[in-house]
């Protein structure tokens, strides 16, 4: 006989498959009796070998086998016991509570307990808490129902909390058939209290805490944002005029899960038949569930065209606690073929491509998008308005209030004499408004490597050289992780001499906060540098680049623009911070390697500096 195959079950059959073991479903002892709603449904590819096997080899998640179960039958033989899991202690078997709890009276519980279900509970004398934590069932998530029941319980004179795994089967009458029946094969004899329906929501303090944890209001909670729509309709580019604003405001984390971007790494090899685009989105779909599992805010755009696939990632981010927000990018095949940014419809009108969406394999129209935009002739922001204003009628986020109040405020007055200079895009954006600066104060640049005595010294040194005595723009440096008053490197400090450049009382300093709140531009070594500084401050990412990366957009920036223009006009817009444009780090690689750092570093600053100083 061959060996049964393995599987693991839904979270539903596992939850059954335990209480089955513990013998808390009795009198049913296996799955599938006749009427019974505690099921196995093994899938065709498992089905087939496991009636061949005569069983099949239940495992968990992580692949622990826990039960043998017969096919056909349905009969069950535990193999072991799950060990692990928040509050374990607490999920005991009748016979544990026979021992521990006999003689209270046993009270099933499916949500938090209010004031006046307490209040009716401290009559009882000792009691035993089933809650009911199984798939499907409670309000409250399982451990936020374990926790709700043991702050009850610390509120009653002699209460005990029992975990009790009984899923939801989608079938109201059997389900509480089954409760009913599984509280008095706990209570075995001993009174079972049914606690009466609660009147209002008014929970004791303890007990509130816990609820208002586990279902924060909707402002308070993770969020997936999921553009839908076809190549081309504006999902990235609306998306990612979202994420800007949120980052702006800075509130809240964010995470970006673009379509083009996840399938270069996350989804790298996939191709795009129907089974590999639904792989790729259930994978954005689980990262994004974790996201918002956290409290975090995820924006995915990919094309997503399938209506089930969007329906799975929707449940795995409710199940996770977070809230899933589908815009519908519904800009027509017309407009978005005529856009043909990337030139594919042309390709895959000429057969080029095979099965492109909305030429040769379909996209279907979600019918629960919670807002729906085409953006046919339509400018970005006008686009944007209408999913920030869906978000705000939802209660999930108010990105408009900034916004609206200070584009609503009086124009400045763009006479080049004032005293201040604003930048334009901040007075219309709002929340950064106030960083109107006097005009005189010289433009203040920071430079970051890792330890502050290679990179970011010789930096400094060089642009304050290249620059001047009289520029209005003063340098500085420090490292991600700096050590205090080091020198600088002394193989690195050698590269100065013949430059003509001094290190002068250098002593290396780690980068803070308030150096990078203070500086007007920012420029790292490297791409990690720069992840390092906007992980902690994200809001400055208009101001922080890598040096090669800043570089290459001064190249490619409007000649005429020079100083605090030209950092806001790199801000604004900005290229990637790719690691090929890094400058390597030299340190205790030799005098060779130092040489070749300061070459590159100096070609870079070369570009940079006469730009700042407006003397190019
Ligand atoms: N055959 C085919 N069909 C559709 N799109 C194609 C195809 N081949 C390559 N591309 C490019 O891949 C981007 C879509 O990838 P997604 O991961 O978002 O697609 S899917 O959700 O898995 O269907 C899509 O990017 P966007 O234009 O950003 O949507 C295209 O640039
Ligand atoms: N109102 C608008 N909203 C979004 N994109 C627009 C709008 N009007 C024109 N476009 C242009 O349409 C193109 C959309 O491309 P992209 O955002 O990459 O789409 P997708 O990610 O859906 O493939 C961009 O070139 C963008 O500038």
């Amino acid at each position: 006989m061959p060996n049964p195959p393995q599987y693991c079950p839904t979270p539903r059959e596992l939850d059954d498959l335990e209480l089955l073991v513990t013998g808390a479903l009795a009198p049913l002892s296996r799955f599938d009796e006749p009427g019974s709603p505690v099921t196995l449904t093994l899938p065709d590819d498992v089905a087939a070998p496991a009636a061949e096997a005569g069983a099949v080899e239940l495992v968990d998640p992580e692949g622990l086998p826990l039960a043998r179960v017969n096919v056909p039958g349905g009969e069950v033989e535990a193999l072991t016991h799950v060990q692990y899991g928040p509050f374990r202690r607490h999920y005991l078997s009748p016979a544990q509570v026979r021992e521990a709890y006999a003689g209270r009276t046993f009270v099933p519980v499916t949500d938090a307990l209010t004031e006046a279900q307490v209040e009716d509970l401290r009559a009882l004398g000792p009691a035993v808490l089933l809650a009911y934590v199984g798939a499907g069932t409670p309000a409250l998530s399982p451990v936020g129902l374990i926790r709700a029941s043991l702050a009850a319980a610390d509120l009653l004179a002699d209460a005990a909390v029992v975990a009790v795994p009984l899923a939801a089967h989608g079938d109201a009458e059997l389900d509480h058939q089954l409760g009913v029946q599984v509280a008095h094969t706990y209570a075995a004899g001993d009174p079972v209290h049914a606690l009466a329906e609660p009147a209002d929501d008014a929970y004791p303090p303890s007990i509130a805490a816990i609820v208002d944890f586990d279902r924060p209001e909707p402002a308070d909670q993770g969020l997936v944002l999921f553009f839908t729509g076809l190549s081309g309709s504006g999902k990235s580019t609306l998306a990612r005029a979202l994420m800007d604003r949120l980052l702006e405001q800075g509130t809240r984390t964010v995470t970006s899960l673009d379509g083009d971007v996840v399938r270069r790494n996350l989804s790298a090899g996939l191709t795009f038949s129907k089974a590999d685009r639904e792989t790729n989105i259930r994978r954005i779909g689980w990262v994004a569930a974790e996201i918002s599992r956290h409290g975090g805010v995820a924006v995915c755009s990919p094309i997503a065209p399938f209506d089930e696939t969007r329906q799975q990632v929707r449940a795995m981010v409710e199940d996770a606690g977070g809230a899933f927000f589908l815009v519908h990018v519904a800009t027509p095949l017309e407009e978005c073929e005529r856009r043909d940014r990337k030139g594919l419809y042309a390709k895959a009108r000429r057969g080029e491509i095979p099965e492109f969406t909305g030429i040769s394999s379909p996209y279907e129209d979600p019918a629960d998008a919670d807002v729906r935009v085409d953006t046919t002739g339509r400018t970005i922001d006008d686009a944007l308005a209408d999913v920030v204003e869906a978000l705000r009628e939802a209660g999930y986020l108010d990105l408009s209030a900034g916004f609206e109040t200070v584009a609503a405020q009086p124009p400045q007055p763009a006479d080049a004499s004032s005293s201040t200079t604003r930048d334009p895009r901040l007075v219309e954006e709002g929340e950064l408004a106030p960083v109107a600066k006097p005009a005189e104060q010289p433009l203040k640049v920071l430079f970051v490597c890792t330890a502050n005595i290679c990179r970011s010294p010789f930096m400094e040194v060089v642009a304050r050289k290249l620059a001047g005595p009289d520029a209005s723009v003063t340098f500085a440096s420090a490292g991600t992780h700096g050590f205090r008053d080091h020198p600088m490197d002394e193989v690195m400090g050698g590269t100065l001499a013949g430059r003509g450049a001094e290190v002068g009382d250098f002593a290396s300093r780690a980068v803070t906060r308030q150096m990078v709140d203070e500086a007007d531009l920012v420029l790292t070594a490297e791409a990690a540098h720069r992840t390092f500084i906007l992980d902690d401050q994200p809001a400055a990412f208009r101001k922080v680049f890598t040096i090669g990366q800043f570089a290459e957009a001064v190249r490619a920036a409007d000649t005429s623009l020079a100083g605090r223009e030209l950092v806001r006009a790199v801000g604004d817009r900005r290229g990637t911070a790719d690691a090929m444009l890094d400058v390597a780090d030299p340190y205790r690689r030799g005098p060779e390697a130092a040489e070749q750092a300061a070459v590159g570093i100096e070609e870079l600053l070369r570009v940079i500096i006469p730009r700042l100083t407006g003397r190019a």
